[in-house]
């Protein structure tokens, strides 16, 4: 299931002067299980994706939704994070203070690199043990929006990204889910660009249009991974 390495897919992190050997043709996993890698930057349509893929079954891994189980309250993740930041990112009630810990680590990229540290880990490890519980012959899609800036491009079947216009990303991070335009823009300088996106990308889907357009565009693809020969799509590295 992994992917073989090759040149045009290191993260941003990775080393452009090393080599890679030639790609080939990656083979489905076991029982012809594909794992597609979503990701696009903040307020996309990752979600939007992910959830129509669900409906036209794929099994759906949100690492946004690890991340939040990896802070739970009374856990050794968020007791890493007390100890890193200090007790004024938890709530009088011992829960994380999702906003008061965004306001430190989006401003601050080594404490967003030591944050990432904690969490990632146990992201991986969550996302691995329900990779492995996938019914074989399933598609599954990771839905990871640092995707590629933890350079793990390499080990999907599949790397889907989704992009639209910065401007629209604001607007619907400010107007939809009543955030900053400052936190919006800082979130996004935290992130990969477009153009570093699309580099490590099988399928771009643009989500510049209407919902119901995304989701044709999804149903299109979920199309062509249903049929044997996987529409062409696998393998074309
Ligand atoms: C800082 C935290 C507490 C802020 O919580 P909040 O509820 O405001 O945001 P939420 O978790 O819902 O994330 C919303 C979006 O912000 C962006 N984002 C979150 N964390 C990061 C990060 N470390 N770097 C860049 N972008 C990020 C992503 O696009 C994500 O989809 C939280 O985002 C967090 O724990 N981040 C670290 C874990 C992480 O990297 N998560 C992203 C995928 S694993
Ligand atoms: N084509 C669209 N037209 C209008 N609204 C949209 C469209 N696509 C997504 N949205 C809305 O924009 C917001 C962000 O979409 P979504 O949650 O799918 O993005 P995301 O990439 O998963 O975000 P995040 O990085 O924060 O997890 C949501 O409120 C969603 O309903």
């Amino acid at each position: 299931m992994t992917r073989p390495s090759s040149a045009r897919r290191p993260g941003p992190g990775g080393d452009p002067d090393v080599e890679s050997p030639a790609p080939s043709t990656p083979a489905p996993g076991p029982g012809g299980t594909v794992l597609v890698g979503l990701t696009g930057g903040i307020a996309s349509g990752k979600s939007a994706v992910a959830q129509r893929m669900a409906a036209r079954g794929a099994v759906v891994i949100d690492a946004d939704v690890l991340s939040r189980y990896a802070l739970q309250p009374g856990g050794e993740g968020l007791a890493e994070v007390a100890e890193a930041f200090g007790e004024s990112v938890l709530t009088a009630e011992g829960a994380l203070d999702r906003a008061a810990l965004g306001a430190i680590v989006f401003s601050d990229p080594e404490a967003r690199r030591r944050l990432n540290s904690i969490v990632h880990p146990r992201v991986r490890q969550q996302a691995r043990a329900l990779r492995e519980q996938a019914p074989p012959g399933s598609v599954v899609v990771e839905d990871i929006p640092l995707l590629v800036e933890t350079g793990q491009a390499d080990r999907f079947d599949l790397v889907v990204v989704v992009q639209a216009p910065e401007e629209e990303r604001v607007r619907r991070i400010v107007e939809d889910r009543d955030g900053t335009e400052a936190d919006a823009r800082a979130r996004i300088e935290a992130q990969a660009t477009d153009a570093q996106r699309a580099e490590v990308a099988d399928v771009v889907l643009d989500n510049s249009g209407s919902l119901e357009d995304l989701e044709a565009r999804v149903d299109e693809l979920m199309d062509r991974l249903s049929r044997s020969d996987r529409g062409g799509l696998i393998g074309r590295a």
